[in-house]
This record gives structure tokens, C-alpha cells and sequence, in this order.
């Protein structure tokens, strides 16, 4: 398919309109988070686009990832339609996704990524306010040969957190998180995250600068969305499977 980056810089609804209680499906049982308790390494956030993108390498060891995806592959994924609904980029992949409050808090609390995004100091201000959380809204996407998201933009939602004491707080999205669960190791080529950082979009011409993000299985990474998002797509993969676990993180409203 022909992938023109001047035409299709449109914008994602990084939420879609979340199922009510009653409406969706009960949650799937994710495996556990305790084997091997995690985290397995000391987790470290690595700046890739100043105050715009961080990686958290080894966030999940290749065994939980394998698991993951043997998992995931059991859930009734949807193939999206090629053709996008108005206003919402090209995107071209299989995907699951359910609104699951307590999965997400497991994500957040259970993993380490809850204290190592809250201990850092150093990058406390790039959060976009009190961060609470993980968007119980959580996607599963898998491409196969030929798929890609094209160029888009990620919208910031309003939410509800499940904090760690349990109650219910008013939220918004700040920052996109993607759990790559495949990568070159397990057979993966392309799939890449690419950015943008030198403009929103100009009509006029392609971007020139590109920062593409190779996958690491395991690895996480978080980029900063709504007004300051930088553009960016899921380049296609060639061969092999790229899965991703995606939620965001959440600010205090
Ligand atoms: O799969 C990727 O690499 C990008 C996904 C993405 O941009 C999104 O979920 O909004
Ligand atoms: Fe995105």
C-alpha cells in the first residue's frame, strides 16, 4: 500500500470511546507478573528524543514476553479496515482491546514501572502533572507481513485511574506507553517507531529528520502525546510478527 506521509498525517483518537461495564466482555485472565517477579533488572529510563521519548530497556524478560504472546494469541483479535474512519490515520493491523482497570494498575504496581517513573527525579517534569497511573484502556495490536500505522498524532483522553489504594481518580492521558513484545530476536524485521521531531506537518514537504526506535523485546517505550506529540507512525513489518501491549500514562485531572 502506498504510504504517502503528506497526505496521511492525520490525527488518532488514542482512546476510542471506552465499552461500558455492562457492554464489554470479561477481561482476559493476563499471566502473572511473578515469573520471575519483576522487575528483573534494575529498570532505567533512557532518554531517545530529549523530553519527548524515553525507553525502559528489559522491562519484560523475553520469557514473560513469549508468554505474553502465546497468551495474546488466544484473544479475538479484529483486523483493522484498511480504510480509516474520518479524521483517524492509516492503520493496518490486528488488534484486541478492552477497558481492564485492575490489569492496568497490576502494570503499573507489580512491574516497577510505577516507582521508577515516580523515584526519577530527574524527569519528574516531564510527566505533564501528579502521575497516577496507567489508562485501564489497554490495546493489543499485531502485525503481520505488510502491516503498518501510518503517520498520526495521539490524542490526550480523559480517563478514570484505579490508584495502588484503590480508589477511583479523575485522569488524563499524557504520555503513549508500547510494551514491544517481539522484536529481531524472535524473527521480527521492520515494525519500527518512527518520529518526526521537526515540525507537526507540513503540506509542503516530507519531514527530512527521522528518529526510528528498533524494536527490543521487552523494551517500553513512552512518548510524549496531545499537543506536543511529535509525529510518528509503526513502520511496516516485512516479515515475522511485531506485537505490542499498549495503555498511557495518566495525570491527576
Ligand atoms: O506500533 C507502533 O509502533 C506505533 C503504535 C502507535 O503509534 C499508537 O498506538 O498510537
Ligand atoms: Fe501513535
Amino acid at each position: 500500500m502506498a504510504k504517502d506521509k503528506r497526505t496521511k498525517t492525520t490525527t488518532t483518537t488514542a482512546t476510542p470511546p471506552a465499552a461500558t461495564a455492562e457492554q464489554q466482555p470479561p477481561p482476559p485472565s493476563w499471566p502473572p507478573f511473578t515469573k520471575p517477579t519483576l522487575p528483573v533488572v534494575d529498570l532505567r529510563l533512557e532518554p531517545v528524543v530529549p523530553e519527548k521519548v524515553v525507553v525502559l530497556r528489559r522491562f519484560f524478560p523475553s520469557s514473560l514476553c513469549r508468554e505474553y504472546v502465546s497468551f495474546l494469541r488466544g484473544l479475538p483479535l479484529q483486523t483493522t479496515p484498511g480504510k480509516p474512519r474520518r479524521g483517524m490515520a492509516v492503520r493496518v493491523n490486528d488488534r484486541y482491546q478492552i477497558d481492564d482497570a485492575s490489569f492496568a494498575r497490576r502494570l503499573w504496581t507489580e512491574t516497577g514501572l510505577g516507582e521508577v517513573v515516580l523515584l526519577d527525579g530527574e524527569n519528574s517534569h516531564l510527566w505533564g502533572g501528579e502521575v497516577i497511573g496507567l489508562n485501564p484502556n489497554i490495546r493489543v495490536y499485531r502485525y503481520t507481513q505488510g502491516q503498518f500505522f501510518d503517520c498520526h498524532y495521539d490524542d490526550s483522553n480523559n480517563v478514570s485511574v484505579l490508584t495502588e489504594s484503590g480508589s477511583v481518580v479523575a485522569a488524563k492521558t499524557t504520555w503513549t506507553l508500547l510494551l514491544y513484545l517481539t522484536s529481531a530476536a524472535e524473527g521480527c524485521v521492520g515494525g519500527e517507531t518512527v518520529f518526526y521531531p521537526e515540525r507537526r506537518f507540513a503540506r509542503s514537504a516530507p519531514p527530512k529528520e527521522e528518529v526510528a526506535v528498533t524494536l527490543e523485546t521487552g523494551m517500553c517505550l513512552l512518548h510524549k502525546h496531545g499537543d506536543d506529540c511529535m509525529l510518528h507512525e509503526g513502520r511496516e513489518v516485512t516479515a515475522g510478527e511485531k506485537w505490542v501491549l499498549r495503555t498511557d500514562l495518566c495525570v491527576r485531572r
